[in-house]
Order: C-alpha cells, then structure tokens, then sequence
C-alpha cells in the first residue's frame, strides 16, 4: 500500500479552513477530520466528552487540552487506512505536542487572512445549529433566505460572530495560535498562503497537495471513500 498523507489545516475563525477542506476532501479523498463537527457529535451523542466540552463551546471557550487530545487522538488511531486532513486540531501548542507524538505529519496548510476581511466574513455567517452547517449571506447564501438548506429550520447567527465578540476572539485566536505556527514552521512542513479570497488561495493549495500527493494513492482512497 502506497504511504498514507496526513495533512493540518490552520487558521483563524472564518478564514476558510472549512470551506478549502471540503475541496481538498472531494478532489484529493482525503478525510475531512473536523475537531467542531467531532465535538458537536460527541454532545448529540451525550458521550462523556461531549457533556465536559458542552460547557466551553456554549461560552465560547476552548474546550480544555486533556478532553481534545482524549478525543481526538483516539479517533486519528480509528483512521490507520486512510489519509485525512484535520481541521481545528491542533489549536494549542500542547495539542500540537500530543499530535506530534502521535503520528508524523506530511503537510501543514496555514492560512494567512487579514483581520478586515475575517471580520467581514464573520459578520455574514450563519449557521444551522444542529448540524453546524455554516452560511454566508454573500458568499453562499442558503436557497431561501433565513433557513437550512436540508432540514427548512431556521438558522441563527453565534453570539461570538456578533462584531462587539470578533474582535478580542480573533486576538486571542492569534496568541494561542503562534507557537503551533512557529513548531511548524520549525519542522520544515508548513505552507503559508495570504490573500482575501478561498477561491484565489485554492489553486495554490489544490497544486501543493497535487506535488505531495501520490496520484495513485489519490485515485485509491477516492476509491475507498465513495
Ligand atoms: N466572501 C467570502 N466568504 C468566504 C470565502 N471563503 C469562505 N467564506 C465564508 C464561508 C463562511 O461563511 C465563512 C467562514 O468560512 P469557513 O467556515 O470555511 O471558515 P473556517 O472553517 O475557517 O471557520 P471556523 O473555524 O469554522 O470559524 O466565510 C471567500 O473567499 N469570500
Ligand atoms: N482544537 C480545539 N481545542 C479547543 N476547543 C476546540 C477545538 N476545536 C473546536 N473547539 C471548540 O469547539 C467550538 C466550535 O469549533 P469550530 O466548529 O471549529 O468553530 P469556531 O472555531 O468557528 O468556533 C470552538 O469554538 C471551541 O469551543
């Protein structure tokens, strides 16, 4: 079996990570490991770190780096077949550390989005609550304004997306997010891609993975994932 590709994507809130790693999974069959999806699961679930992280998201707090490792890494050992992109873990360095011992990463993708736009793009989204699908009244607006897509309820926008919350929450975003870059960067593995658009950054993205990944081993976990 050819090598399998692991593969981070970082960046702040609404700088894209979400949207870029839905492309990188249809095109490249890579898994799209969402730390948010898993948790959201989790408390659906009612599982144990699902009740302990329910508390933190609902404040808006990261949740503590003991129940996202104890989460998380137990479901990347799940994935020993596959190749996958994770996205919204690591967010601290210690989860960086937990991962590292973990498994050995082959590409680390960090997008670069001035504050402008981020805020701008926040100020638009719009989720669906009980799935988290996420809507942009620009960008990709729902069919009918105001409501999902497949479940027809209403969407509503997160108290943290509100402009007064933005600011301080993309702050803090930075500080906790420097040392992950720096560890990074120190490994020789990550690639940086600045601008204010996904559709401009995803051509660079979509040619690095196409130089990284294997063209056979693309074409079998395509094979493998639908
Ligand atoms: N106007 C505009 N909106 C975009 C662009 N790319 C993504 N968006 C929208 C989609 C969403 O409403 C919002 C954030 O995108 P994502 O949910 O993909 O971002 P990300 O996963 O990084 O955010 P998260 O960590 O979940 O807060 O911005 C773009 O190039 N232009
Ligand atoms: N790696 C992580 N470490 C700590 N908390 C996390 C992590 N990933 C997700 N969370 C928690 O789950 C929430 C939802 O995550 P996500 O869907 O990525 O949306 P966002 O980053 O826009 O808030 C976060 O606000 C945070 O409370």
């Amino acid at each position: 079996m050819s090598k399998l590709f692991r593969a981070v994507i970082l960046g702040p809130p609404g700088s894209g990570k979400g949207t870029i790693s839905e492309r990188v999974a249809s095109i490249f069959g890579l898994q799209h490991l969402s730390s948010g999806d898993f948790l959201r699961q989790n408390i659906t679930a009612n599982t144990e770190a699902g009740i302990l992280a329910k508390a933190y998201i609902e404040k808006g707090a990261l949740v503590p780096d003991h129940v996202m490792t104890r989460l998380m890494l137990p479901r990347l050992e799940e994935m020993t077949r596959h190749s996958w992109l994770l996205d919204g873990f690591p967010r601290t360095l210690a989860q960086a550390e937990a991962l590292n011992s973990a498994c050995d990463l082959d590409v680390v993708i960090s997008l670069n989005i001035p504050l402008e736009t981020l805020k701008e793009r926040l100020r638009h989204r719009w989720i669906h609550p009980a799935s988290g699908r996420v809507y942009n009244m620009c960008f990709n607006p729902p069919r009918v304004q105001g409501v999902d897509d497949i479940t027809g309820e209403p969407l509503i926008q997160h108290e943290d997306d509100k402009p007064e919350a933005l600011v301080a929450r993309l702050r803090h975003y930075k500080d906790v997010a420097k040392p992950v870059i720096d560890l990074y960067r120190a490994k020789g593995i990550l690639h940086m891609f600045s601008d204010t658009e996904t559709d401009r950054i995803w051509p660079y993205v979509s040619s690095l993975l196409s130089a990284k990944i294997p063209t056979d081993h693309a074409d079998a976990q395509r094979a493998t994932t639908h």
